[in-house]
């Protein structure tokens, strides 16, 4: 059976395992560069992207990640997984971070700010319910969030976050404010794809709607390396059954 892999050095990889495994899909934990050839596709997990890049480079995964990348093989970042695709980072820890880039974007690491901004918001997600089906809104979990300030002509929005009122633009980064404020309602983007690269800076690993991780499966099988379109058309028959009763269940 065709496996997705799954980055397994911090982070939320368990969670991304059991949404693959809601879709009767095989997630498999890859640590080491050489794990990467046994698997077609990748998902980044959200996590620390600082922790993550430094264990990544402790392992020295990062060229066999770029290879994977620039071998046109898919691979979706969720959240420090998003930060790790994108071509380009700022608001990084003194030092920076080492990226795996592919992503032509740039993103701002904590643009919404510190855990105690984290926050959920009903996205609209035309592209997701066009491709899967559904309501036209997806519940994203933002955490310590990430955002995406600019991207190149090749790159889809697939989602964007309009500011609240509430919040102002601090430094480029969402910074909240008590009183209202007369600034303008300004969108940030928190998805986009570019070819067989998907990035979300919130993450659906951590809600029972299973939509985007099948919409990944679909960029998997129409690559159509190492995926057998039997096995994802099972994936499609699981995700619409639990669609149609779990949608806004929170599992955590
Ligand atoms: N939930 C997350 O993945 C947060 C990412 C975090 N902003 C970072 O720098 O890595």
């Amino acid at each position: 059976m065709a496996v997705v892999g799954v980055l397994a050095l911090q982070g939320s990889f368990n969670e991304h395992i059991a949404a693959l495994r809601r879709l009767g899909m095989k997630g498999v934990e890859i640590r080491k560069p050489e794990q990467l050839q046994s698997v077609s596709s990748l998902i980044i997990p959200g996590g620390e992207s600082t922790t993550m890049a430094k264990l990544a480079e402790f392992h020295n995964l990062f060229p066999a990640l770029r290879e994977f990348v620039q071998m046109g093989k898919p691979v979706w970042g969720t959240c420090a997984g998003l930060i790790f695709l994108a071509n380009k980072a700022v608001g990084q820890k003194e030092g920076g971070q080492e990226l795996v880039g592919g992503l032509n974007c740039t993103v701002h690491r904590n643009y919404f700010g510190s855990q105690i901004q984290s926050f959920e918001a009903e996205l609209l997600v035309p592209e997701l319910a066009s491709q899967e089906g559904g309501p036209e809104t997806f519940r994203g979990v933002f955490i310590r969030a990430p955002a995406v300030l600019e991207v190149g002509p090749e790159v889809e929005v697939l989602a964007d976050y309009p500011i609240p009122s509430n919040k102002v633009l601090y430094s480029s980064s969402a910074v909240e404010i008590q009183e209202e404020s007369a600034v303008p309602e300004k969108k940030v983007i928190v998805a986009i794809k570019q070819g067989n690269l998907l990035g979300t800076a919130f993450h659906p690993e951590l809600t029972a709607d299973t939509r985007w991780h099948s919409y990944f499966l679909k960029m998997v099988r129409d690559v159509g390396e190492g995926t057998s379109n039997t096995t994802v058309a099972v994936s499609e028959t699981a995700s619409s059954s639990d669609r149609q009763t779990k949608y806004d269940l929170p599992i955590f």
